[in-house]
C-alpha cells in the first residue's frame, strides 16, 4: 500500500517557492470552455484533482498539452454536453463545468460530484443561481440535466457564502443577457482570481472580494493566456510545518494578503515572522504556546482547509486551545488519528479541546482526506520516531509533489509504493 514514511524530529531549513493554487486553477480551467479558442493557463500545480479535470475536458472535445506547469487548450470543438458519470465522481470541483458549459452550449448533464469525506455537500445553492439565471433544472435516477436557450441577468442572494455556488454562477452569468447581482457572495482570493480571469477574455465581473459581485453580460470573449494566484493553504501548510518543528524557512511566491488569518494564529503561537515582498520567512521556537479560541470562517475568517494542519501543530504547544469548525459538518476525522499518535484531543460536536502535549510518537495513521493528510504528514515530521502516513490518493488531490517539497527542505520523508513496510 503506498504510503509516506517519515522520521520525525527533524527542523525544516531552506527556501520554496510556493505552487499555483488548486482552487484557483480547478475554476479557471473549466471557465476556458466558455469560449473557443487556444488558451494557455500557467502555473498550474501537478495535482490529481488538475489531472480529472483534464480528463472530463478531454472527454468532452477539449485538446490539452502540459508544458512544465503550463497547460495549453485548444477548446473550440466540443462534442458532447454529459459529463462521465465515473470522472464526475472523482472530484468535487467537477461541479465548476455546469455553469460554463451552461452557457456555451445550453446543455448539461451531470450526476451528484464526488469529492472529500468531510461532510455533507450538497449543490442547492449552484443549482438554485442557475435556475434563476433562467435554467431550467430536471434532477433524475441519478443524473442532474441542465438547459437555458438563453440566460438572464438575474439577482441572486446566496443563503449561504459558497465558494462554489459563486463561481459556477459568475461563470454562468458572464454571457447572460443583462445585469447580475450575486449577493452574499464568497469573498475568497480565488474567486477574485476568476473575476481577474475572465474580465481578461472580456468579460465585465466587478465587486469579487466583497460579498456582492456584479456581472454585466457581454457577447463576445476570446482565449486569454493566464497565471493563477499561489496557494494559501499550500504556504499555510509548509509555514505550519516549519515552526511545529522549530525549523526556519523562506517561503517565495506568497500573497502576504491572502493568508491573514492563517499568519496572525501562527504568531499567537509564539512562531516568528517576516515578510517582504512576495517573500516569507518563518521561524519556530523551541515550545509553541498554546492559542485560546480557534474557529474557521468564510474568508477572511480562518480557512477550513487549514484546520487540521493548525490542529496537528496546536496538539504539541504548551498550553490548551479549542478549535471549533463552523463550514463543514464532518471535518475531524484527523482526530483520531493524531490521538494515536500522542495527541490529546478531546472532541464534541462540532469542536475539539486540545491539551498541548511535549511531543507525538510516530505511528502508522490513515488519511481521510486532503487536509487531514498534509496535517498527518506535518505532525510525522514533527514526532518522534518513524509515522507511515496511508491514503496518499488524498494528498495528491492538493499537494504537488509534497515529498519533494519537504525533502528539500531537509525532512526525511520518502514515498512507497510497494508493499506494506513492517512497524
Ligand atoms: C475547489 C474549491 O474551491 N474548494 C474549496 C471550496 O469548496 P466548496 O465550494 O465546495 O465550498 P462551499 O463554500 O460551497 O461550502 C461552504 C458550505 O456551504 C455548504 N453548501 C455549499 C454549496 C451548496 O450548494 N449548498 C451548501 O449548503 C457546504 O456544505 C459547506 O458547509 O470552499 C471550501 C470552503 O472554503 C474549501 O474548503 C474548499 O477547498
Ligand atoms: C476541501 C478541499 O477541496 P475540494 O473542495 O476540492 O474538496 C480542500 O482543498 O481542502
Amino acid at each position: 500500500m503506498e504510503q509516506y514514511v517519515i522520521k520525525g524530529g527533524k527542523p525544516l531549513y531552506g527556501t520554496i517557492r510556493v505552487q499555483g493554487a488548486k482552487n484557483s486553477a480547478l475554476p479557471i480551467l473549466a471557465a476556458t470552455l466558455l469560449v473557443e479558442g487556444i488558451h494557455e493557463i500557467r502555473d498550474v500545480p501537478h495535482l490529481s484533482d488538475i489531472d480529472v479535470m483534464g480528463k472530463i475536458l478531454k472527454a468532452l472535445g477539449v485538446k490539452m498539452r502540459w508544458d512544465g506547469n503550463n497547460i495549453k487548450m485548444e477548446t473550440s470543438t466540443i462534442k458532447t454536453f454529459r459529463i462521465p458519470e465515473s470522472l464526475m465522481r472523482q472530484m468535487r470541483s467537477s461541479i465548476f463545468l455546469m455553469g460554463p458549459m451552461l452557457s456555451r452550449l445550453h446543455e448539461v448533464i451531470i450526476t451528484p460530484p464526488g469529492g472529500c469525506a468531510i461532510g455533507a455537500r450538497p449543490i442547492d445553492l449552484h443549482l438554485k443561481g442557475l435556475s434563476l439565471l433562467g435554467a431550467k433544472i430536471e434532477e433524475g435516477d441519478g443524473f442532474i440535466r441542465c438547459t437555458a436557450t438563453k440566460l438572464k441577468g438575474a439577482n441572486i442572494h446566496l443563503d449561504l457564502p459558497s465558494v462554489g455556488a459563486t463561481e459556477n454562477i459568475m461563470m454562468a452569468a458572464v454571457r447572460a443577457e443583462g445585469r447580475t447581482v450575486i449577493r452574499n457572495a464568497a469573498r475568497e482570493p480565488e474567486i477574485a482570481d476568476l473575476e481577474r480571469f475572465l474580465n481578461r477574455m472580456g468579460a465585465d465581473v466587478s465587486g469579487a472580494g466583497t460579498n456582492t459581485i456584479v456581472i454585466r453580460g457581454v457577447r463576445r470573449l476570446h482565449p486569454v493566456s493566464y497565471e493563477v494566484i499561489p496557494d494559501r493553504i499550500v504556504a499555510g501548510t509548509l509555514a505550519a510545518a516549519a515552526a511545529m518543528t522549530g525549523g526556519e524557512i523562506l517561503l517565495t511566491h506568497v500573497v502576504l494578503d491572502h493568508m491573514g488569518s492563517t499568519l496572525e494564529l501562527l504568531e499567537r503561537t509564539g512562531t516568528t515572522l517576516k515578510h517582504e515582498g512576495d517573500s516569507l520567512w518563518i521561524k519556530g521556537i523551541p515550545r509553541l504556546k498554546g492559542v485560546g479560541d480557534v474557529v474557521t470562517g468564510p474568508y477572511p475568517g480562518f480557512p477550513t482547509d487549514m484546520q487540521p494542519q493548525i490542529m496537528a501543530l496546536l496538539s504539541i504547544t504548551e498550553g490548551s486551545s479549542i478549535i471549533s469548525e463552523r463550514i463543514f459538518d464532518g471535518r475531524f476525522k484527523h482526530v483520531q488519528e493524531l490521538v494515536r499518535m500522542g495527541a490529546n484531543l478531546q472532541p464534541g460536536e462540532h469542536s475539539v479541546e486540545i491539551q498541548g502535549v511535549p511531543y507525538l510518537k510516530g505511528a502508522t495513521v490513515q488519511a481521510t482526506d486532503l487536509r487531514a493528510g498534509a496535517a498527518l504528514v506535518i505532525a510525522g515530521l514533527a514526532a518522534q520516531g518513524t509515522t507511515r502516513v496511508l491514503g496518499l490518493n488524498h494528498i495528491d488531490r492538493g499537494y504537488d509533489h509534497l515529498d519533494r517539497t519537504l525533502l528539500q527542505l531537509g525532512g526525511q520523508i520518502q514515498r512507497w509504493s510497494g508493499k506494506v513496510v513492517s512497524c
